[in-house]
């Protein structure tokens, strides 16, 4: 790992502008506790509703405050967070499972030390991976010497295998919705799917491109409203990115906001994001049956907590 990466950042989500060290160095002189990764999955159910531009901005506003920060492109086939960020892979997760290429070898530098693993695009095989290989995929981040202090997963639209095996392997879960008829079925669609078969209760709201927080709070609030009456899950409500030209500018010069218009309004709204995510508590841990991010990282923490020693 690139030890300049933690070296030059600044921290503008704590307090204290101290100039922050290098994770392993820190945890080395006992200054930081070593933290588990924390993975975050990001869905929505619609395409469209800005799945791709929330886990770019929120990792990059991450990485801009000093988090070690992996991206994760799990719309297998179809990717593009290698394009939002301008980045020209030349080898992707079908490497990983035809065995010619480790995970860190796939990883791709973008600005600010956010690392992205791509899925790779116009493969159809990619877009036809059944369950064994996505459990492949989420199995091999344990493979990682160095885990990042966050993984967030960029999924497909839709409710399929694919993205409930993505989005139960999390820690967490962010639904992006829009004001949209269709975005608001669509979640509650993968909330249930989600919730019913895969186990998945907790679900942090994110509304995008609302003209204030009001438009916002008012999404999340009829999605709430439904999901409790009919389903048994946990809906909060995490925050709003508003409708920002900048932001489209951005994704056209293939940048994110928050690094070529930290100023702008989407860019202030992911930095926001940022900084609830990194104030949640910690995680419920997977239970054993589940294939979970980092699981072997769980395991054998437990067997080490377990042992009686
Ligand atoms: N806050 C915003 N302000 C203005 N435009 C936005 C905003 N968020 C997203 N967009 C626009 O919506 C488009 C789609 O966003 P994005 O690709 O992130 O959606 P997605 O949910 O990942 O789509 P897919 O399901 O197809 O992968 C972007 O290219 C951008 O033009």
């Amino acid at each position: 790992m690139n030890q300049a990466w933690g070296l030059n950042r600044i921290f503008p989500l704590m307090a204290a502008h101290q100039e922050p060290m290098h994770r392993d160095q820190a945890a080395g002189l006992g200054v930081l506790p070593r933290r588990r990764c924390r993975t975050i999955t990001i869905a929505g159910g619609k395409g469209g509703v800005g799945k791709s531009t929330v886990t770019v901005n929120l990792g990059m506003a991450l990485s801009m405050a000093g988090r070690e920060v992996m991206l994760l492109d799990a719309d297998m086939g179809m990717a593009n967070l290698d394009v939002l960020l301008g980045l020209t892979p030349s080898r992707h997760i079908g490497h990983l499972l035809d065995g010619s290429s480790g995970l860190e070898e796939l990883v791709l530098c973008a600005p600010h030390g956010l690392k992205v693993i791509p899925a790779g695009s116009g493969a159809r095989r990619l877009s036809q991976l059944g369950n064994g290989e996505h459990a492949a995929v989420i199995r091999a981040f344990d493979e990682l010497a160095v885990p990042p202090d966050y993984l967030l997963v960029d999924t497909a639209a839709g409710v399929s295998d694919n993205v409930a095996l993505f989005a139960a392997a999390a820690d967490d879960v962010i639904l992006v919705v829009c004001d949209e008829p269709a975005s608001m079925t669509d979640a509650y669609a993968l909330i249930k799917v989600l919730s019913r078969d895969f186990g998945v209760r907790r679900y942090h709201v994110v509304a995008n491109m609302v003209r204030h927080v009001g438009e916002a709070r008012q999404l999340y609030t009829k999605l709430a409203r439904v999901s409790d009456r009919f389903l048994d899950v946990t809906l909060d409500f995490m925050g709003m990115v508003p409708h920002d030209e900048h932001l489209r500018q951005a994704i056209r010069r293939q940048s994110a906001v928050v690094d070529v218009a930290p100023t702008s309004r989407s860019a202030q709204a992911f930095k926001q994001l940022a900084g609830a995510v990194d104030t949640w508590g910690e995680p419920e841990r997977p239970g054993h049956d589940r294939i979970a991010f980092f699981g072997g990282q769980a395991a054998s923490e437990q067997a080490m907590s377990g042992s009686g020693c």
